[in-house]
């Protein structure tokens, strides 16, 4: 069985490096280049730079060799997903497509999967998810993800785990992709208290309130409490919460510190901060943390107001 991985930043290249222990892999990158650039360098040094491409992994910008495989993993930027899927719709049906995105899309307010069955009724839909760095998982670094698939499939489990890539499956998918999703905002909040010089006790305060506020609002979307406090949601909330590795604490950092940020850089949170705040806000869900996410990532409130806005709110219980 062969897969592809469609996307090749920095995860999709991590993804395929570590799935070709299993066979050979497909790395479909949409510009001819780039994959000009990877053949000849033998390394992805635009996204991933240091880690050779094992003899397993074909690149191609031809999407007609991606499609040869029936396991498609798909690498892109959340908000690039609908308009890929729409492009590509009539050739992706039947297939398996699996989501490394994490996010929601701006337009619809729709995760991954929802997304997928929207866009490609005829494929199959599924997440990868959970706390995971893309070098370390090139560099075959133990790590262990969720897959969510709603038809509990063990054999996509064992097809997509490697010697140092433990999957852990659920059929929640709703809730996979959601703590993958909301952990980014909380992450930006997190690099924001530190950037700022406002503590350690303040980041495990945030992250705190803002698992509450994760659990919130995924319960209320359908998501399974158990889900979130799993790899998908807890986990990668400390992992980026707690790591300058992450892009979305960096943009964090950058914004607690004054400092400039560049706009290049794929940082999902500060769109998921927008889709997450028209959520809550037509359920009627209080969200406080994630506004303020929302606020500094637009530049309307500095971080000082928020601090102080989050911290006059009327006492209640925990
Ligand atoms: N980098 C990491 O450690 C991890 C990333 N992810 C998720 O994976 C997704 C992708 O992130 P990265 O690979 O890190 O980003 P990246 O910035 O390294 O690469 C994004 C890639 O997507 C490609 N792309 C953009 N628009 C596209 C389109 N319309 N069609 C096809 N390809 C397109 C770009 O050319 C680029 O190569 C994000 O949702 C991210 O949250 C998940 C786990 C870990
Ligand atoms: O999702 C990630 C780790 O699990 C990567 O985080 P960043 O996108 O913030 O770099």
């Amino acid at each position: 069985m062969s897969i592809s991985v469609l996307g090749a930043g920095a995860f999709g290249t991590a993804m395929a490096v570590t799935l070709s222990q299993n066979g050979p892999v497909t790395l479909w990158a949409r510009d001819a280049e780039h994959v000009q650039a990877m053949r000849e360098s033998g390394e992805n040094a635009r996204r991933l730079p240091g880690v050779k491409l094992p003899e397993n992994v074909t690149v191609s910008a031809e999407i007609a060799d991606a499609l040869q495989a029936e396991t498609l993993l798909l690498a892109m930027p959340m908000q690039k997903m609908a308009g890929f899927l729409d492009t590509h719709s009539d050739t992706l049906a039947g297939k398996t497509l699996v989501s490394c995105s994490k996010g929601i899309d701006l337009s619809t307010g729709q995760g991954p999967t929802a997304l997928i069955r929207a866009k490609v009724p005829g494929a199959r839909a599924a997440v990868l998810t959970g706390p995971s760095f893309a070098g370390d998982i090139a560099r075959g670094l133990p790590t262990a993800l969720t897959l969510a698939c709603a038809d509990h499939s063990e054999e996509l489990q064992a097809e997509l785990s490697t010697p140092t890539l433990r999957l852990y499956r659920t059929t929640d998918t709703t809730g996979a992709e959601l703590g993958g999703a909301l952990k980014n905002v909380y992450a930006i909040a997190a690099g924001t208290v530190i950037g700022a010089g406002l503590g350690d006790s303040a980041r495990a305060a945030l992250m705190t309130r803002g698992f509450a506020e994760m659990l919130r609002i995924a319960t209320e979307l359908g998501a399974r409490p158990e889900t979130l406090s799993g790899l998908s949601g807890f986990g990668d909330l400390v992992l980026t919460c707690t790591s300058a590795q992450s892009r979305n604490f960096r943009l964090g950092h950058a914004i607690g510190a004054g400092e400039a940020f560049d706009p290049s850089i794929t940082v999902e949170g500060a769109a998921t901060a927008q889709a997450l705040n028209k959520l809550a806000h037509a359920r009627g869900l209080e969200i406080p943390v994630a506004a303020m996410v929302m606020a500094l990532t637009e530049q309307s409130i500095s971080v000082d107001e928020a601090m102080q806005a989050l911290l006059a709110r009327p006492l209640k219980e925990e």
